[in-house]
């Protein structure tokens, strides 16, 4: 499991390590998701939210949408974050709104971080964010969330899951996807 040397061993549950950045806007359900998958596959786990400075979290406990530029120290933390684990060699998931293709690219600049990103419904999403508790961000910054957010393209690196099935589902699902890929890669290596 893990690293053997520089040389990436199959890990638990027949998946390699990947470094993952699970995004979307508030409320689709990232910690969730980020916190199933490390915990199945014995990963290292880092919510996003915990890395933003106190002046983040207080503005938007105010209701008051965040900037590029309150955005940018938090992304390297999240960036320094990323490095830290793919040095390290062990499979790791971050939470991350990641809301502007700009802001992946500086999450994932000189890394093999891939996105993950959850698709859930703008109603579904005020319902959640309405009735989550003890959660700093207002369900007023949504519409905030969503005019912001620039869908990934398909030339970035990114698997997208529906947010509205049970997490369990989509947990499944992802942990299957990432066991086919390995058997494909396995499949080709042995064709040569
Ligand atoms: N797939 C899901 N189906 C139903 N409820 C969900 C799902 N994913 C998350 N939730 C609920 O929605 C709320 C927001 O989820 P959370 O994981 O905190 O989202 P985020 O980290 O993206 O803000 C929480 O109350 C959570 O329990
Ligand atoms: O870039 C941003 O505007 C924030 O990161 C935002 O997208 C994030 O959603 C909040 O930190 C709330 O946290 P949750 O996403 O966990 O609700």
């Amino acid at each position: 499991m893990g690293t053997i040397g520089t040389v990436q061993s199959v890990g638990t549950m027949g998946v390699r390590p990947r470094f993952l950045v699970v995004m979307g806007v508030s409320g689709t359900g990232k910690t969730t998701i980020a916190t199933g998958l490390a915990t199945r596959l014995g990963w290292h786990f880092q919510e996003g939210d915990a890395l933003h400075p106190q002046s983040n979290v207080d503005k938007m406990s105010s209701g008051q949408p965040l900037t590029d530029e309150d955005r940018k120290p938090w992304l390297e933390l999240c960036h320094d974050w990323l490095s830290k684990e793919v040095k390290a060699g062990h499979g790791a998931v971050l939470t991350c709104s990641a809301l502007k293709r700009i802001y992946r690219e500086q999450l994932r600049r000189d890394l093999p971080v891939e996105f993950i990103h959850i698709r859930v419904a703008s109603g579904t999403l005020v319902d959640r964010m309405t009735h989550r508790k003890g959660h700093f961000m207002p369900a007023s910054l949504l519409p905030s969330q969503l005019s912001t957010f620039e869908e990934p393209g398909d030339d970035e690196p990114v698997i997208h899951v529906c947010g509205e099935d049970h997490p369990d589902v989509v947990l499944e699902k992802l942990i299957q996807q990432f066991r086919d890929e390995e058997n494909q890669k396995e499949l080709h290596a042995a064709v040569g």
